[in-house]
């Protein structure tokens, strides 16, 4: 019995079943522990709190054994809360972890008083139980309570009181669980198809079978109802138990009237045994998971089975939910998605970086009643039975938070992982022993998505609401109205209508699709002609933008300048995004700074993913902008920073500087989106075009259009841009050249790496961003000691005084770089470290902008505000706010 081992070192087991084996032997056990906790002085706040309780006791051996039995262990007491059921719902798992918990003292075996016992009497009930003192909780689980017809009146004239402890869990899976363990123990028994059905092809279930049976929990509660109040059962959802043992054993120790005490602090995820274990449990001081009877391997069940299964228990457990007033469904449906809080970036970059595309192979432990078959339809790729490979996206937020998003779950079936029961185990490819080495097992867990319901399965956004849901980034965005009065209209999503149960945990739909939406329409808006950077909600006019076909034009109203809601979207959209922040509770704190990561981040991947798949390279990008400009706590405000600096030098020291200067006071850098992604994709770095003459805001048509093609004119006319096709993995031809200004204004500035390592440039130019840093925000030194207040100075000074070797050893070239042309210099800095989170900013300001005053040039004359003085770098730090 699992019990026996799992007690075993507090209570030897004993031979006997049922209730007689408990004879004679808990109460030595119970004293023993007592006893034991007092005299070792244990950490065990369990222990602790009996040693503390004890009238009498001050730690000592000798009070001790001074103390009458009752003073020391206090008194058997009948129990005052049971957990009555259900069967292989994960009864023992409560138990053992409540009992952790010092005020409240358990036994460890199943009396069975209530339903084979109980012509033994309370005496003999009562016999059995541990002591406890008059602060603790006896408690006892014997799962078949829940299924006796007489266990109620029973337990009811026994006490009115009893708090009862109902664990319930897919009825299916349970039904599965529980042919499982008797077929462990009975081989021979018949199929569980045999048993399930009377009759199959007409889906005829075998009601009369205890492991159907027990699932019509609803049958079962009405029977409890007779006799006690709904308010005095607590169910515990067994999944979310899997999921989420800390936050269901909170519930638990509420409903009992104890202080919080066991807290995630208590549990670890062991993967060897696929389930939450203890840190330390109650009778040792080593971890310990529950034993081997407990997370079996499922027997294989036909999928079929299954469904028809799923489909008899829908209205018994609708009923159910109603009664009980909870929504048991717990099973993630569109996103499975791995969170891993730890700081890797660095490594899996190198590992991976020339992986062609991010594989995630995951081992899942399947059960059987998931289904391979599926897996093999849906053409993944199963490297044996028990394993996957799915290609996933990694989003790579801030603060070393990494999200691994599974795009292929979402098309399965929503049970298809059988989340309860998931073990999954992961690794990437290249990559693993990075993963386990710098995930600490305890950073480590499986997303909850219990909440995670879907109104378009299958959609994108349907995963990344997954995504930001269990990220903690994620709540439902709703009008302030309430469903179905939504300024938003779902409807125009073409979508059902959201009711108040469905409504979508919309924030990184409200992201993803404000992001798309905004920059179609506002890049539409502007081809057309029009200045103010206004959306309308059409679509965009050429191919050659980023667009998302599915959704752009919904994205549109539900984002930003929709019709309805063009006046107050950006507050609306951010007021949803705070609250849905708000979820994150403990893990992260509700900042506009967050919101801007996201927002960040999803941009990245819009713009260099402008449909769905997310190859590599991007990735690597984002990776690498992630480690390098923004893998740092407060990385936004590090952003923000840097814009400034570079706007900043761009606008003031430069020798183009007059260029800007005639162009009235702003330079704006449009970095065409394809080309961007082109750029990183072939080794050339980044294609720029300089707008000078910001008054007039506008960006031909055709110059867009053609800088999607190599061939562009603009390209050509910039001089030095070739496709590199000898270049070696990991080099970079790092090659610029500014052009002439064209006959549209432009002045096309062509960049390309060559011959310089990456990590040689990365370094090279994040010590260049460091050193720009500190000069603007700390003035430094000339050779004599003296604050020099020109920037330029500074920057030479600072640059010439390096002590890196590496660095001075980039001096001439960044020199030399600078002279040409002038822009050169400071180009490398947004360009190699943060050009794509620069353009993201600036979108963002501009569409924040836009939203407020639709005064799309003012904006950017004030985020690219020149400074009174050119050399007091501060005072444009000052001008950058998004406030
Ligand atoms: N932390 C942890 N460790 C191991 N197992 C866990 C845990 N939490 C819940 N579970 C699930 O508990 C299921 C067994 O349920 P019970 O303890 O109620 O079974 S029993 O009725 O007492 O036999 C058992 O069912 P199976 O997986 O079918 O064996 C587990 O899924």
């Amino acid at each position: 019995m699992t019990n026996q081992t799992y007690e075993g070192k507090r209570c030897p087991p004993s031979k006997n079943a049922g209730g007689k084996k408990l004879l004679g032997k808990l109460d030595n056990c119970a004293s023993l522990n007592v006893r034991s906790a007092f005299q070792r002085g244990s950490s065990d706040p369990r222990d602790q709190s009996k040693a503390q309780g004890s009238p009498g006791t001050h730690g000592t051996d000798a009070n001790f054994k001074n103390m009458s039995v009752a003073q020391k262990y206090g008194n058997k007491k009948l129990p005052n809360a049971l957990i009555v059921g259900v069967k292989k719902g994960g009864t023992r798992a409560v138990l053992e972890f409540i009992r952790i918990h010092p005020d409240v003292r358990a036994l460890g075996t199943e009396p069975h008083f209530f339903d084979r016992n109980y012509d033994r009497g309370l005496d003999w009930y009562r016999g059995l139980m541990p002591r406890t003192l008059d602060s603790q909780i006896t408690l006892e689980k014997t799962p078949s309570y829940f299924v006796t017809r007489e266990a109620p009146p029973r337990i009811s004239s026994m006490s009115h009181d009893t708090k009862l402890i109902v664990v319930v869990r897919n009825p299916v899976t349970r039904a599965i669980s529980d042919y499982t363990q008797t077929l462990s123990k009975k081989p021979d028994i018949p199929t569980f198809e045999e048993l399930a059905f009377k009759n199959r092809s007409l889906g005829l279930v075998d009601t009369s079978w205890n492991a159907i049976r027990i699932g019509m929990y609803i049958l079962h509660l009405e029977n409890w109802l007779q006799y006690f109040r709904l308010s005095q059962m607590h169910f515990v959802s067994g999944e979310r138990l899997i999921t989420d043992p800390a936050g269901e054993m909170g519930r638990v120790q509420d409903f009992l009237g104890l202080k919080r005490i066991i807290t995630d602090k208590h549990f670890y995820f062991n993967r060897t045994k696929g389930f939450p274990c203890l840190k330390k449990p109650e009778s040792s001081s080593q971890p310990r998971c529950l034993g081997k009877s407990k997370g079996r391997t499922h027997v294989q069940i036909e999928q079929e089975v299954i469904e028809q299964l799923q489909e008899f228990y829908r209205p018994f457990n609708i009923k159910f939910y109603e009664t009980v007033g909870q929504d048991f469904k717990s099973e993630p449906r569109s996103a499975l998605c791995l969170l891993f809080k730890c700081e890797i970036v660095k490594e899996y970059l190198s590992e991976t970086e020339n992986d062609k595309e991010i594989r995630m192979q995951m081992e899942i432990k399947m059960l059987s009643s998931c289904h391979l078959k599926e897996l093999k339809d849906k053409k993944l790729n199963m490297t044996n039975n028990n394993s996957l490979t799915l290609v996933g996206r990694i989003y790579f937020l801030r603060e070393g938070i990494i999200i691994i998003m599974l795009h292929d779950v979402s098309m399965m079936k929503e049970d298809f992982f059988c989340p309860w029961r998931i073990w999954l185990q992961y690794y990437i490819k290249d990559a693993a022993s990075v993963w386990k080495k710098t995930c600490p097992k305890d950073k480590f867990f499986i997303g909850r998505t219990e909440e995670n319901r879907e109104e378009a399965p299958g959609k994108t956004q349907d995963m990344l609401e997954g995504l930001c849901l269990l990220a903690g980034l994620g709540k439902p965005w709703d009008s302030p109205r309430g469903a179905g009065t939504s300024d938003w209209e779902e409807g125009s999503l073409g979508l059902p209508s959201a009711t108040p149960t469905t409504r979508p945990w919309i924030s990184a739909r409200w992201m993803d699709g404000w992001m798309d939406g905004w920059m179609d329409g506002w890049m539409d808006g502007w081809m057309d002609g029009r200045t103010d950077g206004q959306m309308d909600g059409r679509k965009p006019a050429t191919e050659n933008l980023s667009t998302r076909e599915d959704n752009t034009s919904q994205v549109l109203r539900l984002g930003m300048g929709g019709k309805k809601s063009e006046r107050n979207n950006w507050e609306n959209s951010g007021h949803g995004a705070m609250s849905l922040v708000d979820t994150l509770g403990e893990r992260r704190l509700v900042t506009e700074e967050l919101l801007l990561e996201l927002l960040t981040d999803l941009l990245s991947s819009r713009l260099l993913s402008p449909l769905l798949g997310i190859e590599l390279r991007d990735t690597q990008l984002l990776r690498w902008l992630s480690t390098r400009g923004l893998g740092v706590p407060l990385g936004v405000k590090v952003l923000f920073f840097v814009f400034t600096v570079f706007s900043f030098v761009l606008l003031s020291f430069l020798p183009f500087a007059g260029e800007l200067e005639d162009a009235s006071e702003a330079g704006f850098l449009l970095i065409e989106q394809r080309r961007f992604l082109e750029v990183f994709s072939n080794s050339v770095l980044l294609e720029l075009l300089m707008e000078p003459v910001l008054s007039d805001f506008r960006l031909p048509k055709q110059d867009v259009d053609t800088l999607s093609s190599p061939a562009s004119p603009i390209l050509s006319r910039g001089g030095e841009h070739r496709e590199s096709k000898e270049k070696r993995e990991g080099e970079l031809d790092l090659i610029w050249s500014l052009a002439e200004r064209d006959q549209d204004g432009f002045i096309p500035l062509s960049l390309k790496a060559r011959g310089l390592a990456i990590d040689d440039l990365e370094d090279k130019l994040c010590r260049w961003m460091l050193l720009t840093n500190g000069r603007t925000e700390n003035p430094p030194k000339n050779s004599k000691g003296n604050s020099t207040d020109s920037a330029s100075e500074a920057s030479e000074v600072r640059l010439d005084e390096a002590p890196d070797a590496k660095l001075a050893g980039l001096l001439p070239e960044l020199k030399a770089l600078s002279k040409g042309a002038g822009l050169g210099l400071m180009m490398l800095l947004p360009m190699q470290i943060d050009a794509l989170s620069i353009w993201n900013i600036l979108l963002l300001s501009v569409a924040k902008q836009t939203a407020e005053n639709r005064k799309l040039p003012a904006m950017l004359r004030g985020v690219l505000k020149r400074p009174q003085s050119p050399h007091k770098s501060g005072q444009l730090l000052s001008h950058f706010s998004f406030a």
